[in-house]
């Protein structure tokens, strides 16, 4: 199966509610959606984010790298090739990692759809059923307190909770939450790097003395520093979840060697997709080190990627993939169910989208 071309589109979804957290506020997704053409006619599809405030990227720079680096560098190359089309893609341009992440993705729809397999039976195959949790934004105690309430009434069992925006009301903003959906729900923290590493030490600490119990606090501090990252992990009894502080399988090892967190989260538009993506789980799985699989703000193509990605490996157990929950549209038909919390994967070929 050769690739005869890639094209480049855009893919639109208002949000139902804004996004708020402590590095952004977004009202609607814009993404870039591609196209992978093959000779037999098969086509395969895939998105990219453009989070210029995570990964540098914006609308623009993808469509640019895909088009202009990574496109003449794998064009009429052989699917079944795949690894020399991953190095390709890799060789190709630095970093651009939604960009490289679009590409990947949808040339393993294709290699699944060549295979006649489902791609996360491709890949492993290890669950057909997930639980996301669902976003609270960052906002005023009150407004989140009411969102909580209002994503418990909806069936939603996990909560990831945003602050960092203003860091001296978030203990309260967390104990609101805890007493306002009782002791049954599981509640998440996300920083988006918002604290400083003694913030966040007496932050967690005040949660701990308030018994909020907290599963995991995201991202604490600045992703360029490890060393608050291992002083916020040493210094407190809560796991610390690592996210913008790992885009490689590099950052994995020296994050892991360096004790700076005790999970991490992956995210296909960090690691440039799918293949990087598994050097990372299974390094981390090596090291007794649990995964997370979360997305940017992205539609239904590209989490839907991202949930054949973590139904296949056991060493992921946890899921952040609310992405098409937050939008008002859904642009695709078929591939996996997005049914309140719980996605459940589908057993058509490749991602599983009707084209
Ligand atoms: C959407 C998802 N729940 C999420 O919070 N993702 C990111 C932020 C992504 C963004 O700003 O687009 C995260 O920090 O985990
Ligand atoms: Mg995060």
């Amino acid at each position: 199966m050769k690739i005869t071309d890639i094209t480049v589109g855009v893919v639109e979804a208002p949000l139902i509610t804004p996004f708020k957290t402590a590095l952004r506020t977004v009202e609607k997704i814009q993404n870039v959606a591609i196209y992978i053409h093959t000779d037999v006619g098969k086509v395969g599809v895939g998105e990219a984010a453009p989070t210029a405030v995570i990964t540098g990227e914006t609308n623009a720079s993808i469509s640019f790298a895909i088009t202009e680096y990574i496109k003449p560098a794998i064009m009429g190359m052989e699917i079944e090739d795949f690894a020399q089309i991953m190095e390709r893609i890799d060789k190709s341009i630095y970093k651009n990692t939604s960009a490289k992440a679009a590409v990947d993705m949808a040339l393993y729809d294709l290699l699944a759809k060549r295979y006649e397999a489902p791609l996360y039976k491709l890949l492993g195959g290890y669950r057909n059923e997930l639980i996301t949790d669902i976003t609270i934004s960052v906002n005023d105690v009150d407004e989140m307190v009411k969102d909580s309430l209002a994503a418990v009434a909806r069936g939603f069992t996990i909560l990831k909770v945003k602050v960092g925006k203003d860091p001296l009301g978030d203990v309260e903003r967390v104990t609101a939450i805890r007493d306002a959906v009782g002791p049954n729900v599981t509640l998440r923290v996300d920083a988006n790097q918002g604290w400083t590493p003694k913030q966040a030490v007496r932050i967690i600490g005040a949660l701990e003395d308030a018994n909020t119990n907290i599963e995991l606090v995201e991202q604490p501090v600045h992703y360029s520093d490890i060393e608050g990252m291992r002083y916020v992990t040493a210094n407190t009894l809560t796991s610390i979840l690592a996210d913008e502080s790992v885009f490689s399988p590099k950052e994995a090892i020296t994050l892991i060697e360096k004790r700076a967190a005790d999970l991490i989260n992956i995210k296909l538009m960090k690691t440039g997709g799918i293949y990087q993506a598994l050097k990372i789980v299974h390094i981390a799985e090596a090291n007794g080190i649990e995964c997370m699989v979360g997305c940017m703000l992205e539609t239904k193509i590209s989490v839907s990627a991202a949930a054949h990605f973590a139904a296949s490996q056991k060493n992921i157990t946890m899921m952040d993939l609310d992405g098409p929950l937050l939008c008002m549209n859904d642009p695709m038909t078929g591939g996996p169910t997005f049914d309140g919390q719980v996605i459940t994967m589908s057993s058509e070929p490749g991602i599983g989208f009707s084209l």
